[in-house]
Parts: C-alpha cells; structure tokens; sequence
C-alpha cells in the first residue's frame, strides 16, 4: 500500500490532529479587524510558528483555534472536525494552551496543576498520579522533587515545564504556545527551547507556536507563518527557504539583512557539497561534525583562523569545506 509523507505522519502519531483555517476574520465589537482573511495549513505533528510585528493579530489566531475567541468569518476544523460545531469545553480540553508566564493555580501543588484536566474529565486517581509522575519526567523535573512543590517555589523555568506538562496532561491532538518562553532569561529560554524540541520529536503534537523572536522561529519551527497587520499572511515556509528567499518586501525586512547568519544555522553540512579530504594537511585542520549546521562550521573557522576544516562523522574524517564555500551556503537566493 502506498502512504503519502502525511498520512505516514499521522499513523505515527494518532493523537495529533491537523489544523485548517479557511478564510478567517475577526473583527472585535470595537470595530478593529484584527485578522481580515486568514488561510493556513498545519499539518499533524508539524510545528509551525506564527511570528509578525505586535498587533498583527497573532493572539488572535492562536485563540480562535481553541474557541477562547470567536471567528466573525470562515472555518477552522481539526482533523475533519468543524470546531464551531464542538462544544468549547470539550473542545479546549483536546487543546493544550500555554501561555507566557503560564497562568499557574498559585494555591495548588505541581501535581495538582498538571492534573487539572485529567481531574475535570473525571481520570481515575491511579491512571492521573501515573499521568503526572511521567509528564513531570518528561519535562525533566523529578515527580519526588518538585510534585508537592507549589509555583512560587519553582523559577521561571521550571514554571514554564510545569505549564507545558499540564498541557500535555490529558493527551490533546493540538498544543497552542503564546510566547511560551519570553518571560525567562535568554540562557535558560535556549535550554528550554532545546527540551521542547526532544520533547516534541517524543510527543509529536500539531503544535502552533506564537513568538516575537525570530531566532526562537527559526529554531523550532518545521514551517513559520510571517503575519503583517490584520493577519495578512505574507509567507509560509520552511525556515531555511523564509532566509533564503523572502518573498515580499516586508518579509525581507523583517527576517533582517543579517539572515545570512542566521540561515547558516538551519544549513546542514551536505555531504554531496564537501570537498574531498586533504591527504597532506588532513591532521592538523579544525573540525567539525557532519550533523553540525553550517553555523557551527563557522564558528570552528573563525575560533581557529584557519581558512578551511575537516567534516567528520564520529571522528572520522568525511570531506573538507573551505571558508569561500561555507559563506555561500548563507548568501541568500533572492
Ligand atoms: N478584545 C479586543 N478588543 C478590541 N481589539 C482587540 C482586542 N484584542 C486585541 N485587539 C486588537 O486586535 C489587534 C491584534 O491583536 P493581537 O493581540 O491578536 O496581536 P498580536 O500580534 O498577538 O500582538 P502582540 O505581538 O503585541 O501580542 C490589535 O490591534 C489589538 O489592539
């Protein structure tokens, strides 16, 4: 039998659900549309980040997929399922929801904030402890530790594992993320960056991720959506092709004249493209491993002063690249 990439992706991950918007509109009582016709595609396990300028309407989008705000137009389904026709309840309840600084119960025990849900859909006791304990593992805060602990006890960062546990509590086919790691320092928010994605690559959740940094993006999205005022969506794509080719204007300036840099960071070392290992000089070049990106080829070159490096593979020696060629693997297409 043949299976297309996405129906071999959603057998491997049942309890993910795929995300449609047609034609979407939300214009607030007050008159502002905040999203004037939205149409995007996430596919089931795809992380796909929304990112635009403050106010382009992102909130918005992330919100009305889980009914917290309601559509003036158009349709969202998941799965094959009309969301306006599920009772918003239950729907959020399917939909885990993060949010920045994570909105916590401050009178409630870890434990009991990551059972919130599996206690509202009534799990038994047993099936709910055992729930918890394996989330909390997962998000790599030990049950005994921190299970009695309440949210003031906790940092920044353990907070925010603690919201993306509850939220992965009761199994949902959808996690949305506002900002979900703005409110801590930079050097913890690129260790939780680096968990979520084990985690994800674990979980394998349709996730829509929203968030003002590009870096943050570009490192966790499989697509990010760049939104202009009113939802307008200017381009939807994978990071290395967003850096490569901007496709309007607008997505030029937003994604920044250093994009160079940053797509050598979504750049993989391509065999195919390596010069062959040097016999005279092999031993004594800077190295590099071949899962590296073409980001850390560089940083190698630069620390070393040297004009070309060896690409290994478990320390074997695999091909060689040189600084010209490593600088054009950032230049952009377009
Ligand atoms: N309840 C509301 N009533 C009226 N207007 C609103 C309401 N909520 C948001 N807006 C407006 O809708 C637009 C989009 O807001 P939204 O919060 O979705 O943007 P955002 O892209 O998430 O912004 P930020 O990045 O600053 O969080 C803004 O102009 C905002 O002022």
């Amino acid at each position: 039998m043949d299976v297309t990439p996405e129906a071999a992706s959603v057998a491997q991950s049942p309890r993910a659900a795929s995300i449609s918007l047609e034609g979407i509109q939300k214009r607030y009582p007050n008159g502002t549309e905040a999203v004037r016709d939205l149409s995007l595609e996430v596919r089931a396990g795809e992380l796909v980040v929304l990112i635009g300028p403050s106010g382009c309407g992102k909130s918005t989008v992330l919100r009305m997929i889980n009914r917290l705000i309601e559509p003036t137009a158009g349709r969202i389904t998941l799965g094959d399922e009309d969301v306006t026709d599920v009772d918003p309840v239950r729907l959020r309840r399917r939909i885990g929801y993060v949010i920045q600084n994570v909105g916590l119960f401050p009178h409630q025990t870890v434990r009991a904030n990551v059972a919130t849900v599996p206690g509202l859909l009534r799990w038994p006791k047993s099936q709910t402890r055992a729930r918890v304990d394996e989330l909390l593992d997962l998000v790599g805060l030990d049950p005994t530790e921190f299970g009695g602990r309440y949210p003031h006890e906790l940092s920044g960062g353990q907070r925010q594992r603690v919201g993306v546990a509850r939220a992965l509590a009761a199994d949902p086919v959808v996690l949305l993320m506002d900002e979900p790691f703005s409110a801590v320092d930079p050097i913890v928010r690129a260790r939780l960056q680096e968990e979520f994605l084990r985690l994800q690559a674990e979980v394998r959740k349709t996730i829509v991720l929203v968030t003002h940094d590009l870096d943050e993006a570009v490192r966790l999205g499989d697509r990010i959506a760049v939104l202009s005022e009113g939802g307008h969506l200017e381009q939807y794509d994978t990071p290395a092709a967003l850096l490569g080719a901007p496709a309007t204007p607008f997505v030029r300036e937003f994604v920044g004249a250093d994009r160079g840099i940053r797509r050598l960071a979504v750049t993989p070392l391509d065999r195919e493209a390596l010069d062959p290992v040097p016999e005279d000089a092999a031993a004594d070049l800077p190295t590099v491993e071949v899962d590296g990106s073409a980001y850390d080829a560089l940083a190698v070159l630069l620390t070393s002063g040297r004009d070309r490096l060896l690409v290994t593979d478990a320390g074997r020696p695999v091909g060689a690249l040189s600084r010209q060629r490593l600088l054009d693997l950032g230049r952009p297409t377009s």
